[in-house]
């Protein structure tokens, strides 16, 4: 009988997947692959068949046949701006999933991989809120040059969820509330969602601030130096900035368990660290704050590091005066997913098709 959601979240170091029947999530798991394992593929297309077989062989290992399926899901990639919601996969996305339209993510082969494990089962495959979504205003596009846009590259999927959660613990509904919602995980997106339209927010890859692995944004002059100094090509100067930058560059971890360990243990160069990622962060959730001329309802903070109380309380103590904080740790990526496609098989919304909502020229 067919009564399962496969939904599918790959990022930078694991492949999250998780099964759900109807609303309730009945097994999940972070199905992690070692560096040595990921470093052999250039390109992140590759990396397909290894992680769909990772996938196909953990469904076998828990009993779950392909045949009990009724959809699978997966978080959408760097396709070209998009508005949000639930999209088929169909051929012309999968095209731009596969050369990364907007850049290399794990992000792009959600779409691919739960194509060809729908196919399989013979069911649909769909895509929900992508990293591509895009509902800037226009002011919010213009950088300082024109050769160079603001693009909207975020973590749209878990500002959007939690985004729905706040509004529910304010009594309201997402699209009558003013949040600032602040993504803090690997990579760091902190948006202004004006009743329910994300008008604006950092693209988590290479602005705002730093995160326990990307730089966010930098000196413009003196990256310019760097690039032209010899001592970089493209792609390892790609990889200081996303993978080597930020509690990575200066403290050696990407964990910010251990940099609390560190602190606590009295080293005070992490201490001035940890203290500058929730100043940067602060400071731009007031930036944000201020697109949305103060009128805001609450500031939510959400990802990993929000379990750092030593991190939100210094937040806290920045922003509080702006509006009250909500904190929700942790994601709910996978929780969003299944509702999106829940969404659309109980007939409450229609999947929008990628290449009628995007234009479409080359
Ligand atoms: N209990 C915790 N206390 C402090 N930091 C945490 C905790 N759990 C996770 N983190 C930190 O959150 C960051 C990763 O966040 P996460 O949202 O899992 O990122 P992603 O999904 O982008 O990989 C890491 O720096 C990790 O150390
Ligand atoms: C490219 C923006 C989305 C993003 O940074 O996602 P991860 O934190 O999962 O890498």
């Amino acid at each position: 009988m067919r009564e399962y959601i496969l939904t599918i979240n790959p990022g930078s170091t694991s492949t999250k997947v998780a099964i759900f029947k109807g609303d309730e999530n009945v097994l999940q798991k972070d199905l992690s692959h070692s560096p040595e394992e990921l470093d052999k593929f250039t390109k992140m297309a590759d990396q397909f068949d290894l992680r769909k077989d990772i996938i196909l062989n953990w469904m076998k290992e828990n009993n779950f046949s392909i045949e009990s399926l009724i959809a699978v899901v997966g978080r959408g990639g760097l396709l070209r701006p998009m508005p949000g919601g639930t999209y088929k996969v169909t051929e012309p996305m999968m095209k731009d999933l596969r050369v990364g339209y907007q850049g290399e993510h794990a992000s792009n082969l959600g779409g691919l991989i739960s194509r060809a494990i729908a196919d399989l089962a013979g069911v649909e495959a769909y895509i929900v809120d992508p990293v591509a979504v895009d509902e800037f205003t226009d002011i919010a596009r213009i950088s300082g040059i024109p050769e160079i846009q603001r693009r909207s590259l975020g973590h749209a999927l878990n500002i959007k969820a939690c985004g729905h959660r706040a509004a529910a613990s304010l009594g309201k509904k997402f699209n009558e509330v003013n949040l600032v919602v602040a993504h803090l995980g690997g990579g760091i997106t902190v948006a202004p969602v004006q009743k329910g339209r994300l008008l604006d927010y950092n693209n988590a890859n290479e602005m705002g601030p730093f995160s326990p692995e990307r730089t966010g944004g930098l000196p413009v002059g003196d990256v310019a130096k760097l690039c032209f100094s010899g001592q970089y090509d493209a792609n390892s100067f790609k990889k200081k900035l996303r993978g080597k930058g930020g509690l990575t560059a200066y403290l050696g971890t990407n964990d910010a368990r251990d940099v609390v360990k560190m602190i606590e243990a009295g080293d005070e160069k992490a201490k001035l660290v940890f203290d500058a990622l929730g100043y940067q962060i602060a400071k731009e959730i007031g930036a944000m704050a201020t697109v949305l001329q103060g009128k805001i309802d609450a500031i939510v903070l959400t990802g990993g590091l929000s379990y750092s109380n030593m991190l939100t309380d210094y937040i806290k103590d920045m922003i509080g005066f702006i509006a009250p904080v909500i904190i929700y740790p942790g994601e709910f990526e996978m929780k969003a997913l299944n509702e999106g496609a829940l969404r659309v098989i109980n007939g409450e919304e229609t999947a929008k098709i990628y290449e009628n909502e995007v234009a479409i020229n080359d």
